[in-house]
């Protein structure tokens, strides 16, 4: 699966619906190919991967392929709501933009028969390409070229302003891992990452891939030295939720060791990040969210030049 032929790789100019049409095709093209290299890459700890199905026995490579495939359509109606909504008060958009995120949520659980693959990728993406929307038509004609990953990061700051004092610091009983998780131990989970802007990929994940490709390295190798990065740092709620602090903490650790052993620059990488998956598996833990972030992170790495376009947008 891949860009299709009529959008991928064509320069996208604001000229009225169509092209925006054709922009969010192109852009959900691209989010569903990110999707894809996160669930191929391979190995990662405690997910499902190809060499195995991590820490999970409701859900195969299959089961995110079908997800992805699913999500497409929704994924390009999230570009245009945010063109549509330009205008809008950015703080106002998320209101706006919930029951498209809940229509994929539904979308995906068809595809899936129930299982829960890409629910924090929704809610990301859902942010990301509403933004992108926004941005497009605020600055048209400009604004392709300008449309870097900062501004990207920005705009969905603006957008999730106030989503973790509204949704999270309220009081009543936890509906949702992520709202036990803040209540017991203060972790913000896909909410806090959202409403700082992707912090974590804007100023770690984005840069740790971007040195790896300017290292010479392939697109695997440096999609691995970014999730690496991701495993280490990102508070990530699926771990806690599966692991308590303490499988949080140790999933972390041993990233970080990995790290400090030379990472995707050493000998014996692939040998570590397998017997980390073993442990991981052992201990029920999977980093579901760092996961989503390594697909945002290879989202707003490929953005910019896709927005640009022409044929170097095929480049990495
Ligand atoms: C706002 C929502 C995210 C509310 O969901 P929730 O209250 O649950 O919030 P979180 O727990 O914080 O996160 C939900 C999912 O987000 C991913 N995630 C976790 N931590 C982070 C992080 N630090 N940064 C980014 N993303 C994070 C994670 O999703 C991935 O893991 C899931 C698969 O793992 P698994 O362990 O299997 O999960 P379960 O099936 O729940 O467990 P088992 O039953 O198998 O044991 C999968 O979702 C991955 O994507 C967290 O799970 C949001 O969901 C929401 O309100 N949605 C409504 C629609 C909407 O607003 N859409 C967007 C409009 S712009
Ligand atoms: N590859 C993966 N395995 C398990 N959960 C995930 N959530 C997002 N990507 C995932």
């Amino acid at each position: 699966m891949g860009p299709r032929p009529e959008t991928a790789g064509r320069p996208v100019r604001l000229r009225g619906r169509a092209d925006v049409a054709r922009l969010a095709g192109t852009l959900a093209d691209l989010v569903v190919e990110a999707l894809l290299r996160e669930v191929w890459l391979t190995p990662k700890p405690g997910l499902v991967d190809r060499r195995n199905t991590g820490s999970h026995r409701d859900m195969d490579v299959a089961t995110f392929e079908r997800s992805a495939a699913a999500l497409r359509p929704g994924f390009a109606d999230f570009v245009m709501l945010g063109a549509e909504c330009a205008a809008v008060p950015a703080d106002a958009v998320l209101a706006l933009a919930r029951p498209a995120g809940l229509a994929c949520e539904r979308a995906m659980f068809r595809a899936t028969g129930g299982v829960n693959t890409h629910k924090g990728s929704i809610f990301a993406f859902g942010l990301l390409l509403t933004a992108v929307g926004r941005l497009w038509v605020a600055g048209a004609p400009s604004a392709g070229p300008s449309i870097d990953a900062d501004a990207v990061c920005d705009e969905v700051a603006r957008i999730a302003t106030g989503i973790v004092a509204r949704e999270l610091r309220r009081p009543g009983e936890p509906r949702t891992a992520g709202e036990r998780l803040f209540q017991a131990h203060g972790l913000t989970g896909a909410r806090g990452e959202a409403e700082s802007g992707f912090a974590t990929v804007r100023h770690g994940a984005l840069p740790a891939l971007q040195r790896a490709l300017a290292a010479g390295h392939d697109a695997d190798t440096a999609l691995a030295a970014a999730f690496l990065h991701l495993l280490a740092r990102n508070a990530d709620t699926n771990l806690a939720a599966r692991g308590g602090i303490a499988g949080l903490r140790f999933a972390r650790a041993e990233a970080a060791r990995v790290e400090r052993a030379g990472g995707v620059e050493a000998p014996g990488f692939v040998a570590r990040m397998e017997a980390l998956d073993d442990a991981f598996i052992a201990k029920n833990l999977s980093p579901g969210g760092s996961a989503d972030l390594l697909a945002v992170t290879w989202t707003l790495h490929r953005l910019p030049r896709l927005l640009r376009s022409g044929p170097a947008s095929r480049s990495y």
